[in-house]
């Protein structure tokens, strides 16, 4: 059963060994040290009353810093020892009596000052927490009224609770100042907060009803509890750790447990009292006798009966069933089915489960479709990489210059043979590519192709998946494939493509200018010179001879005899216009310059030399293979074309290119040089301290830090204290000091001999702690016969 444990060490803080040291009862006494501190009210009091004073502490710095001869009284339920410079007697602050000892100690005097700390439910005193801690207070205030002098001080203990507005409300009617706080002393989980009054304004009559809880508190009506909360989320709710959860500070409720199997909201009962009795009355019960005696009444239920408020959310089903169980078997209810009754029951939790499901089914839906969404750019971005390799690499067919011109990121649709269609030169491509016309029966056929395409592409995606789903499982056990992904993702998804958001301003006034000179030229023949070396050689061809304006002849050939030397370099470049050339510029820079790039880009040494990183063993041998003259840079470039490169791989599946990834690829021979030479570069990075050993550096450096600021923060902690006196002050820094720097002493190794019960054992052998060896007796006896030799060498 899931007890919730009240730690009592954790009570045991710094302030409670504070008040050890300097001789408090109580921790609470440095609350009243630390409220005095900020409204020293103590020194300037002659005459206390201390509400509620047990065991002392209270009484005892109100001696310390109260005037001499000063007049202290205390008051508690509780047996008070004595207190020098101090009265105290033992009584109920709630009853007349007390308040005609108080006038007794007092005679004729009035107090400066009355302290009141009282909180119900202290201790085991159930049957006399009559009041609540808000009517306790009251109580005090009512004692305040009668005993305070004008002008003095009210200091009082009030729990943050529904009733703390009323309080406030009424203190302020009576005092010029009322001030709440809450000083470090007391502990932020409680809710406990002090309230000081100060300048009491002794109105000659009183209103009882300021003092009468039933009219102080009586506009707010109770919420209704939240009884379902309380049992199927027991462990939410923080339970108690000093007094009573807000508005529960006093009352302990019992009920039979026979009107708990009788109720019709079981509920309501496990969520408001403390405890079901099986306890019978003097005069018998034959339902709770019968109930004691049922074989499902069990030792766990009646344990579980005794104190409800520490139950988890198991305990109250056990209870629950436990209830349905003996309500059947009393005939209280006619059992329809088994299922129809617990659901009877317990109906309230399931359409949470219902409504979880639906959320847990559309996560798992928007994560399915993030996933597509996510392969789809991927391939889209794989696809546009490739065609720009395949151009720049002079790979393009005819059907993709057209692509080229528009740019990569141009749809399908944009790919028109309209800027080839001058004089028959796209009939001539058209017959070329032998591209029938279409036809209607055509059509048909097409669709039940398309029929068969989807459930091909439906069983395509089904494999996908299971390939994602594979992956996932296999990244989910390893963390190094995990990186591997995340690497390849960032990569991929590192191409933006040439969207208008890349292009600087420059870019797109000059992009503008070359769509507004597209529209003029649309009918033109495609000019080589607007057009990328590729799109110009293709052009080049003997089919695209003649075709064009003969104006735009003539001007060319004008520009032909203003440009011989550019003829010569380049095929006919753009003679018409201006803007042309400038487009040639762009297009060079698009996709020429990144030829040029590893020249500017050549990053030197200071000495002169090329700064490379030669890491792997192929590029070592590659590298020793140009050295010694063995290749050419054109050799290099030739073995570029192999069966490995440019593999049309669009549309693949994933699984398919992670399997061609692995085993298809190119073996490429390594000498002994260069693997020699790689292995002497590997030494030397071994060489450096290893990430373990760096980390574990750290690791110490930090906590040796996190140590010394713990101390800093502690002495500065000791000797911000009040409470303390210089001597202590320093004595108690020392200590830490000492305590920090002490070092631990080495554990021994204990040895242990192989024999008798210890012979074979695995684990830790019966009565040893700390560190051990097993070892067996001829080594103890070998050291020993060692040690000896050497005491004999010796003398
Ligand atoms: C937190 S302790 C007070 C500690 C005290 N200020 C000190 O410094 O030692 C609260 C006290 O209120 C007392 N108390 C509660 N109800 C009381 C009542 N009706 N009359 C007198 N004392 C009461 C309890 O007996 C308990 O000793």
């Amino acid at each position: 059963m899931a007890i919730q444990k009240k730690h009592g060490k954790g009570r045991l803080d710094k302030w409670y060994r504070l008040a050890k040291e300097k001789g408090y009862r109580a921790r609470a006494a440095f609350k009243l040290i630390q409220l005095n501190k900020k409204y020293g009210f103590l020194e300037k009091s002659k005459v206390l009353l201390d509400l509620c004073a047990a065991p002392g502490s209270w009484c005892q710095v109100a001696a310390e810093c109260m005037p001499a001869q000063s007049l202290i009284i205390g008051v508690d339920l509780a047996p008070i020892k004595p207190i020098p410079r101090a009265i105290t007697f033992q009584s109920d602050i709630t009853t007349d009596k007390c308040r005609a000892t108080i006038r007794g100690h007092l005679k004729h005097w009035k107090a400066d000052t009355v302290l009141h700390d009282g909180a119900p439910n202290v201790g085991t005193a159930w049957v006399q927490d009559a009041f609540s801690q808000a009517e306790l207070v009251l109580e005090s205030l009512k004692l305040a009224t009668e005993f305070l002098a004008e002008g003095g001080n009210f200091v009082t203990k009030v729990f943050r609770s529904k009733d703390y507005n009323p309080l406030l409300w009424v203190f302020k009617q009576l005092f010029t100042s009322v001030e709440a706080t809450k000083p470090p002393s007391s502990r932020n989980v409680s809710a406990e907060i002090f309230v000081v009054c100060r300048g009491y304004k002794a109105p000659k009559r009183l209103d009882p009803k300021f003092l009468d809880p039933k009219h102080v508190f009586a506009e707010l009506s109770a919420p209704t509890p939240n009884n379902e909360a309380k049992v199927f989320n027991p462990e939410v709710k923080k339970r108690r750790r000093e007094g009573y959860e807000e508005g529960d500070y006093t009352q302990f409720k019992e009920i039979p447990v026979s009107e708990f199997i009788n109720t019709t909201d079981p509920i309501a009962i496990l969520g408001s009292y403390n405890k079901l009795s099986f306890v019978e009355p003097p005069s018998g019960d034959i339902a709770l006798s019968t109930i004691n005696r049922l074989e499902e009444t069990t030792e766990e239920i009646k344990t579980c009966s005794e104190d409800l408020k520490v139950l988890g959310r198991k305990e109250f089903r056990n209870l629950l069933r436990w209830r349905l169980k003996v309500r059947e078997k009393f005939g209280l209810v006619v059992k329809k089915s088994a299922q129809e009754e617990e659901s009877e029951e317990v109906a309230e939790i399931a359409p949470m489960d219902e409504e979880l499901a639906i959320q847990e089914q559309l996560l798992r839906m928007r994560e399915k479709e993030s996933t597509r969404d996510k392969k789809e750019r991927r391939k889209e971005n794989e696809k546009k990489r490739k065609e720009i390799v395949r151009m720049q690499m002079h790979m393009t067919t005819p059907m993709d210059i057209g692509m080229e011109q528009h740019g990569p990121g141009g749809d399908d649709t944009t790919f028109s043979l309209k800027r080839v269609d001058r004089a028959g030169a796209r009939d001539a491509v058209v017959n070329a590519r032998d591209l029938a016309p279409e036809s209607d029966s055509e059509d048909e056929s097409e669709s039940d192709l398309e029929d068969d395409d989807d459930d091909g592409d439906r069983l395509e995606r089904e494999l996908d998946s299971m390939y994602e789903h594979y992956q996932e499982r296999m990244e989910d056990r390893d963390s190094k494939l995990r990186a591997k992904k995340a690497r390849k993702e960032y990569e991929s998804e590192a191409w933006d493509g040439f969207s208008d958001e890349n292009k600087s301003d420059n870019e797109a006034e000059e992009e503008e200018e070359e769509e507004e000179e597209e529209e003029e030229t649309a009918n033109a023949p495609p000019q080589p010179g607007n057009l990328s070396n590729n799109a110009a050689m293709f052009f080049d061809q003997d089919i695209f001879q003649g075709v064009g304006d003969e104006e735009e002849e003539d001007e060319e050939e004008e520009e032909e005899e203003d440009s011989d030397v550019e003829m010569e370099e380049a095929p006919a470049p753009a003679p018409k216009q201006k803007k042309n050339k400038k487009k040639e510029k762009k297009e060079e820079t698009e996709w020429v310059d990144s030829d040029e790039e590893p020249e500017e880009q050549d990053p030197r040494k200071p000495n002169g030399q090329l700064d490379i990183d030669i890491i792997t063993a192929e590029a070592m041998a590659l590298a020793q293979s140009m050295v010694t003259g063995e290749k050419k840079s054109s050799d290099v470039v030739d073995d570029g074309f192999n069966r490995y490169s440019f593999r049309d791989v669009d549309g693949m599946p994933d699984w398919f290119m992670d399997d061609e990834g692995q085993h298809s690829k190119m073996q490429r021979p390594i000498t002994k040089a260069a693997a020699a030479a790689i292995k002497e570069k590997l030494r030397a990075i071994n060489a450096r301290p290893i990430k373990k050993v760096m980390e574990a550096k750290g690791r110490k450096k930090f906590k040796a830090a996190q140590k010394l600021e713990k101390l800093r923060k502690k002495s500065a902690l000791l000797a911000d204290d009040e409470a303390l006196s210089e001597r202590d002050k320093s004595q108690a820094i020392t200590k830490l000091m000492s305590k920090a720097t002490k070092k631990r002493p080495k554990q021994e190794v204990k040895l242990v001999v192989a024999r008798g019960a210890n012979r074979g054992i695995s684990g830790r052998p019966k009565g040893v702690k700390g560190k051990y060896k097993i070892v067996d007796s001829r080594m103890k006896k070998d050291i020993r016969a060692q040690k000896r030799l050497k005491k004999k060498m010796k003398a």
